[in-house]
């Protein structure tokens, strides 16, 4: 289904810093004009909050997950986006949503999640208009359904939805040139990645995709991942490209490594894989159901 947020051919005009300035002639603090910003002069400009080139950014956490969310905004539309919501924490997300005065567009989802459930359901209900979002390869029901290659726009600001399977078959990637950003799901983990073991699974498919769409992108792309169990926010590029302990190893390595993490099955898969398939909207734990209420 073609919705206006959602540009399916990808030939697009896109802001670019010469055009953004000449129309404002305004270039925020910190944010360096030139394409490339080399580490150790500029150091990493991760921040778990942020405006700049007319972007909102927040950087959310669910502290029993360890799930990262991301609200995305335009400043002058008011246009936004959440990025892999958690149902425990919608009212949160909301919450924020009203106070900033933002309009939420897309609650989308990277892939499946399998240890939590998604909060792009209840957020439909709490944010009227607003519509879920995911990758057509997830098999998975939501309003709007993308493929690699489209963009998803809000405001004067897009995402190009990159392919990155291995995870799970229908993980996607945000990239968002115009900030020099990508929002990897569980594809890149900060030194790790997703595990392979289960939800059509694969290492081949992960090495090969998180090489190909991820780590070539230039070197001072910011990563941010939807989990991390060790307190780390962000990445680049470059440092994964030169610290990962697993994608840094050859194919094989890496598949070896894969095959041997011995990670438990996450503790909440049973409810989150099925109501995940329905973007959060289907087959709720009783008590759970109730605490949302
Ligand atoms: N203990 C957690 C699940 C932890 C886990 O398996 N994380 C996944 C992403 S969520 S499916 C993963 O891919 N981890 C990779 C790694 O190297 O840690 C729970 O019970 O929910």
């Amino acid at each position: 289904m073609a919705m206006s947020g959602v540009v399916r051919s990808s030939v697009r005009l896109r802001p670019t810093w010469s055009t953004w300035t000449s129309v404002t002639g305004n270039i925020p603090r910190n944010f360096n004009q030139n394409r490339a910003i080399p580490e150790g002069i500029c150091g990493i400009r991760a921040i778990a909050s942020h405006s700049s080139n007319n972007m909102i950014f927040r950087q959310l956490f669910d502290r029993e997950s360890c799930t990262y969310t991301y609200l995305l905004a335009d400043e002058a539309s008011k246009d936004a986006v959440l990025i892999d919501p958690v149902i425990e924490l919608a009212k949160r997300d909301a919450q924020l949503v009203e106070e900033l005065g933002l309009k939420l567009k897309y609650v989308m989802n990277t892939h499946v999640h399998a240890d939590h459930i998604t909060g792009s359901g209840l957020l439909k209900k709490l944010v009227p208009g607003s519509q879920s979002l995911i990758s057509v390869a997830s098999k998975a029901m939501a309003d709007v359904k993308v493929n690699p290659g489209e963009k998803v726009t809000f405001g004067c600001h897009e995402l190009e939805v990159r392919s990155t399977p291995g995870h799970t078959n229908g993980c996607i990637t945000y990239v968002c040139h115009e900030q020099r950003t990508a929002f990897t799901g569980d594809a890149l983990l900060i030194r790790g990645c997703g595990r392979t073991d289960f939800q059509e699974g694969s290492s081949e498919k992960l090495y090969d995709s998180v090489h190909s769409e991820i780590l070539s992108l230039p070197d001072d792309y910011i990563l941010y991942p939807a989990h991390d169990y060790k307190g780390q926010t962000a990445t680049t590029v470059r440092e994964e490209k030169q610290y990962n302990p697993r994608l840094t190893k050859t194919k094989d390595e890496f598949v070896d490594i894969m095959a041997n993490l011995g990670l438990a099955y996450p503790k909440k898969i049973d409810v989150s894989l099925p109501a995940n398939l329905v973007c959060g909207l289907y087959n709720l734990p009783d008590d759970l159901a109730a605490e949302l209420e």
